[in-house]
């Protein structure tokens, strides 16, 4: 799905500004950025259900969506609930198309109770199973698991990441829990002011944040014009200080350090996790040393 150039403009505010990125079927990409950043609207425009807006999206004619609450009626059940979606959609629910993912969900067994007798979660993970009713190319989940604790969270994007490999389903997924994003998502796009302000990769390798500190300026310099440890996110020539974002594990690092036969003053490593990403950039933190 390519989306190209979106510009979405309310009366009183711009949500989207010339927003452009391409997924794919198969692949889950995360969307994580502020309260207001655009997240719902770029989702609703991918879903069609905003349809007045500048740019294209191209290859959206498949898309199930689950934004906002489930629409669903309290006094049917669940079973109700499919088979009417199903029907919306022009198909026959079958339910042994759906038995393992309906089973993975705890949802199997319930499925005769009716709704207004399930917990937000349990809603929730049924509006989940809606969207993939109509054997969409694409799903754009918005918040699908703010109402569930963090177990039954992990549990149900766990599945979901099982069913979009099986199905070669492309999967938008929208969260503020940073955790859950991290967990299954190949790409990650930080939303900013209806712009995406970074995209990371997670690779299955562990990436640290190295911070180190020099005793002098030349010794920062030799690190600087030597280094092929990763790529330098900040360094100051005021504090001899210099930021790295590297798969180095920390005796990999020292070794380099004895070979320019450089020491150190002061020496942190974290692990690159989406939290730390998230508070350098958004909150422009990769600039404190
Ligand atoms: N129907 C609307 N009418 C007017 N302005 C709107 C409408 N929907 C959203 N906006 C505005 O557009 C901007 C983006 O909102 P949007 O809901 O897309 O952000 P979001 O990233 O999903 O936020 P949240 O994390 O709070 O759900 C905000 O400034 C919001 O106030």
């Amino acid at each position: 799905m390519l989306i190209n150039s979106i510009t979405k403009q309310y009366s009183r505010s711009v949500a989207l500004k010339e927003l452009s990125f391409e997924f794919k079927q198969g692949e889950i990409v995360g969307l994580v950025g502020s309260n207001g950043a655009g997240k719902s609207t770029l989702m609703k425009i991918i879903a069609q259900t905003i349809q007045i807006f500048n740019g294209s999206v191209e290859g959206n004619s498949s898309v199930g969506y689950l934004i906002e609450e489930p629409k669903l009626f309290s006094d049917k059940t669940g079973l109700a609930h499919l088979s009417y979606f199903s029907k919306i959609y022009g198909n026959k629910f079958k339910i042994s198309e759906y038995e393992e993912l309906l089973k993975s969900l705890q949802l199997f067994d319930v499925l005769d109770k009716k709704v207004k007798k399930y917990s937000l979660g349990m809603k929730q993970k049924l509006g989940i199973v809606i969207s993939l009713l109509n054997n969409p190319s694409y799903v754009v989940l918005d918040e699908p698991t703010n109402s569930m604790d963090i177990e039954t969270s992990l549990e149900v994007l766990q599945q979901l990441k099982k069913m979009a490999n099986k199905w070669n389903v492309g999967v938008l997924i929208s969260s503020h829990k940073l955790e859950d994003i991290e967990t299954i998502c190949d790409r990650i796009l930080f939303l900013e002011k209806g712009t995406i302000l970074e995209e990371q990769q997670f690779s299955n390798k562990n990436q640290y944040i190295l911070k180190l500190a020099f005793d002098n300026y030349a010794d920062l310099a030799t690190f600087i014009d030597h280094q092929e440890l990763g790529r330098i996110i900040h360094s100051s020539e005021k504090t001899n200080t210099i930021k790295i974002e590297t798969t180095a594990e920390n005796t990999e690092v020292f070794q380099f350090l004895n070979q320019l036969g450089i020491k150190l003053i002061d020496f942190t490593t974290e692990k690159k996790t989406l939290r730390n990403i998230y508070m350098n950039k958004v909150r422009g933190e990769y600039h404190d040393i």
